[in-house]
């Protein structure tokens, strides 16, 4: 800028300094600043006069970006390379602010003399970026729970089913599956309407999610409709027996009046149980039929009450 005539030095230096990016320029022999522009007090509130050298810049770098950020500026540097970074910028309250600093490497006779380059201000971008990384996680953690009920849903069934038999078959131990539903829910719904039936289900769901029963390990999802699972891993057969007793016993004891169809005046599940060490030639899919066989046995048997089978390899089927 020099170089020019007085008054065209005048308007670029009052173009530069009216943009909202900061300019700057530093002498990459010295690795002294010669130029910031003044409108970087307004955003950090350290004087213009106060940025000297590379030195002064890094130290305001926020300290999860300073090494990389620096890093890469000088190996960039060095090499020609024009290049930006994205960083907390201290502010001289205190505070941060994160900016993007966008730099141009000025050569001569191959060697780098000096940067020049312009500090945007990103925060609000940042901001806006931040939100929607939390409203990601939120839908993440959404798409695996069911919406009417809050617990887990079939996906996380499905996914969590799935490690748990791979895990079972590694370490040959057993895995236990029961599939609980909800008994003459049809009744309950046409006898106390859909609206009733839904809360219904969030009560069951409710209590079987808080059972006391329940290890760190155990899952219980919503299948489906008045159906729900629960996944026991590392559970042998009498194990497995107990556990679904107390789940049943513990809905009968919700009290959920029920307007009754020869069963019981309350709410009540049937559950059907089964219980396997898989090993190479057993199927996921013919793990869960049994299990849904079983349930079918607890329905017809009189419902309210646990069916269970065991693998070949645990006892005999009932
Ligand atoms: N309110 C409500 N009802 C549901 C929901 N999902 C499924 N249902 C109802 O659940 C009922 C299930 O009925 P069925 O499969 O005939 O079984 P059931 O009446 O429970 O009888 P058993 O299983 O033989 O004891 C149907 O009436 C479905 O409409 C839901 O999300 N909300």
């Amino acid at each position: 800028m020099g170089q020019l005539p007085p008054e065209q030095y005048g308007l670029y230096k009052t173009l530069l300094e009216s943009t909202k990016a900061i300019p700057w320029k530093l002498n990459w022999i010295t690795k002294e600043f010669e130029y910031i522009g003044p409108q970087i007090e307004a955003l950090l509130g350290w004087r213009q006069d106060s940025w000297k050298t590379a030195q002064d810049w890094i130290d305001r770098i926020h300290r999860d970006e300073r090494e990389d950020t620096a890093n890469l500026c000088i190996t960039q540097s060095d090499c020609g390379i024009d290049h930006e970074a994205d960083y907390r910028a201290l502010t001289a309250s205190g505070g941060y602010v994160w900016v993007r600093d966008v730099v141009h490497v000025i050569r001569e006779d191959g060697v780098t003399t000096a940067l020049v380059g312009f500090i945007f201000d990103i925060s609000e971008r940042k901001k806006m970026e931040d939100v929607l990384l939390r409203l990601n996680k939120q839908l993440a953690a959404l798409s695996f729970h069911d919406g009417l009920t809050g617990i887990a849903n079939r996906r996380m069934y499905d996914r969590s089913i799935q490690v748990a038999w791979a895990q079972a078959q590694n370490n040959r131990t057993p895995l236990s599956l029961a599939i609980l539903d909800v008994d003459h829910f049809k009744h309950y719904n046409d006898k106390n309407g859909h609206a009733a039936g839904d809360e219904c289900l969030c009560q069951v769901a409710n209590a079987l999610n808080n059972c006391a029963a329940m290890r760190p390990t155990d899952m219980i999802a919503r299948y489906g409709g008045e159906e729900f699972v629960l996944i026991l891993p590392n559970t042998g057969p009498e194990e497995a027996v107990d556990i679904a007793e107390t789940f049943r016993r513990l809905v009968a004891n919700q009290r959920i009046p029920h307007p009754g169809v020869g069963v019981a005046d309350v709410v009540t599940v049937s559950v059907g149980l089964n219980t396997i060490i898989p090993g190479e030639e057993d199927s996921l899919q013919a793990f869960f039929e049994v299990a849904d066989r079983m349930l079918y046995r607890a329905k017809s048997n009189g419902r309210n009450r646990v069916e269970c089978a065991g693998s070949k390899r645990i006892f005999a089927i009932n």
